[in-house]
């Protein structure tokens, strides 16, 4: 039996990378995955604007929707400030194992939290089992379709304050159309459109980005 993808990406950052290195990990990841075997991390291009987003935020609370091998977990966590949290959701028990040993050898277990679960049966648990009041930031990397229910139940669930930030990757590839219509022309959403390319790729993508403006939205306008 052979090695699967999340496995090979492992032994790529256990060769090329630094233990207690995040930016080491991230771009070891990179360069396998450029030159090597494609696998769908957000990537160097939308990781940069990723980086500008967290470091001008500056969350507290951060909630990642699909975790895969933990490439923007680590990317993340690695910018945010010393008592900020992560709690990243992965589905696949395979690729979350894999997840947390690449966090463990970056060095980042005690900023993360790895559940592993779908994010519609444990949005509504994490108040209650984390202590969660709200997010300041969410990012959005899971199945294409869960992004907007995921976002209906995350405000549903009074996990978003105004001015909580949804950054949502792959809109355009593979695409996310009824979460894109539903944040930008909803009164709760000022949102935006970071233009990118798919990772690793020449492909059209980006990220959109949508700050969430209370349950009331705007008002009457
Ligand atoms: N509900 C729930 N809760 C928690 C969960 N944890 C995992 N999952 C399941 C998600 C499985 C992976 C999601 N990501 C993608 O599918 C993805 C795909 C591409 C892509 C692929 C082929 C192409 F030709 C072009 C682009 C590129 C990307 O950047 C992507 O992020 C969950 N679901
Ligand atoms: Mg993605």
């Amino acid at each position: 039996t052979g090695s699967t993808r999340p496995q090979r990406i492992l032994r790529a950052v256990q060769k090329n990378s630094t233990r207690g290195s995040p930016c080491s990990v991230v771009n070891a990841i990179d360069d396998y995955c450029k030159h090597k075997e494609w696998a769908m991390n957000v990537g160097d291009e939308k990781g940069i604007i990723v980086d500008d987003v967290v470091l001008e935020l500056k969350p507290i609370t951060v909630l990642e929707l699909g975790t895969y091998c933990a490439y923007s977990t680590v990317r993340i966590a690695n910018l945010l400030p010393p008592e900020a949290k992560l709690i990243t959701l992965e589905f696949n028990a395979e690729s979350a194992a894999i997840a947390r040993e690449i966090i463990t050898w970056a060095g980042l277990e005690e900023k993360i939290q790895l559940i592993i679960g779908a994010s519609g049966d444990w949005i509504p648990r994490l108040k209650e089992e984390f202590g969660i009041e709200t997010f300041d930031l969410v990012f959005l990397d899971h199945w294409k379709d869960r992004y907007l229910p995921d976002t209906k139940l995350l405000e549903k669930c009074g996990l978003l304050k105004p001015g909580a930030v949804l950054l949502a990757d792959n809109v355009i590839c593979p695409g996310t159309p009824d979460y894109l219509d539903y944040v930008r022309n909803s009164p709760r959403y000022k949102s935006k459109f970071y233009r990118s390319h798919l990772e690793y790729t020449q492909e059209e993508d980006g990220l959109e980005h949508s700050v969430f403006l209370g349950m009331a939205g705007r008002g009457a306008e």
